[in-house]
């Protein structure tokens, strides 16, 4: 096979409880995943190194050095195969970078499903699920999407089927957001309230509303305990959250540790409008209606 071409999606959390932190820094969570229809693209071409280069809306933004999360996916999957092997990787980028949606963890999903076929391993799905959970908490949700619970750093998934269709808008802020940092001030927030942090529970009614595919209960049980953090390093947020509210929106988030805004519509033609409004307004710059949930990174 000389080229491979991989679509990823993009996820919203529509429900995110942090735990405490842990003696590896990281936070023991109940992450609910959701695909929406924001996709990057991952061409994977024979070559003698493994190399990337990056098209599309955000593509000043992506380092190509050996950071980049694809090239990372690569060289892994070359490792547990034991072999060196090459790979030219062009990623067709339409993910917002640095905003809450996984981007990078898509890409690098895509990365390890385009190799996988490239340089025919014919790795089953289980050990690029191993090789995922190694290179962040979210790329094990790129490969699978759909919906689905994770705990652990969030890497540990159970598929949850759901009832429908949901329709939402994706409103990308100017600049990103580092992911360490807004724990980090999760943390902090935390420590100075001085409450005691709560283990993470799986919220029972947000699981029916996604059971029975009701967007009105699943907009009013949305949560994000990253959400005040995401707030506090960029206020601005605030008030393109409550124009969502304003326009109708059944429930308006931060998506994951931010800055992009998420809004729940009640269909197709509401979200439209709604990206519309927001826009039109001023709330948000650009706004983009999708829907969830979509499958996880497969090949086209
Ligand atoms: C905010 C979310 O996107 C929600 O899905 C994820 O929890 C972040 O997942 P990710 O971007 O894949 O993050 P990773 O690359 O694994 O970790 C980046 C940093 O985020 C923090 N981190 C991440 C996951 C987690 N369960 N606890 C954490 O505290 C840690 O400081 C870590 O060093
Ligand atoms: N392929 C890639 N695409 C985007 N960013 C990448 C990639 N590889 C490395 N990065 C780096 O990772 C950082 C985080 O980017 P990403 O788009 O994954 O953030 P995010 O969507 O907020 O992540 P998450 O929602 O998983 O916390 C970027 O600032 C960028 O420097």
């Amino acid at each position: 096979m000389s080229s491979v071409t991989v679509r990823v999606p993009a996820k919203v959390n529509v429900q995110l409880s942090v735990g405490p932190l842990r003696e590896d820094g990281y936070h023991d969570l109940v992450n609910v995943f959701h695909a929406v229809s924001i996709f990057d693209e991952v061409v994977a071409k024979e070559s003698e190194a493994i190399t990337v280069r990056v098209n599309g809306k955000w593509s000043d933004q992506v380092p190509v050095d050996d950071s980049n999360l694809a090239i990372r996916a690569a060289r892994a999957l070359a490792k547990h195969a034991g072999r060196t092997y090459g790979a030219d990787l062009v990623i067709n980028k339409d993910i917002p970078v640095a905003g809450g949606m996984a981007g990078g963890s898509a890409d690098a999903a895509g990365a390890l499903v385009a190799c996988n076929e490239l340089w025919g391993l014919g790795l089953p799905l289980e050990d690029l699920m191993e090789i995922a959970g190694d290179l962040g908490s979210d790329v094990p949700f790129s490969l699978i999407g759909g919906t689905a619970v994770g705990t652990g750093r969030g890497e540990q998934l159970s598929e949850l089927p759901t009832g429908g269709t949901f329709h939402w808008v994706f409103a990308p802020a100017i600049g990103g957001l580092s992911t360490a940092s807004v724990y980090a001030e999760c943390d902090r927030l935390r420590q100075a309230s001085g409450a005691e942090v709560p283990w993470p529970q799986l919220n029972d009614s947000l699981m029916e509303a996604l059971g029975t595919g009701d967007a009105y209960a699943l907009g009013s049980n949305l949560s994000n305990d990253l959400q005040a953090a995401a707030l506090t390093l960029r206020p601005e947020l605030g008030p393109t959250l409550d124009a969502g509210r304003q326009h109708g929106a059944l429930g308006a988030i931060v998506s994951g540790s931010g800055p992009t805004c998420a809004f729940l519509a009640i269909d197709a033609t509401h979200a439209r409008d709604l990206a519309e409004s927001l826009t039109a307004t001023g709330a948000a710059r650009t706004a983009v209606a999708a829907h969830g949930p979509v499958q996880g990174a497969v090949l086209i």
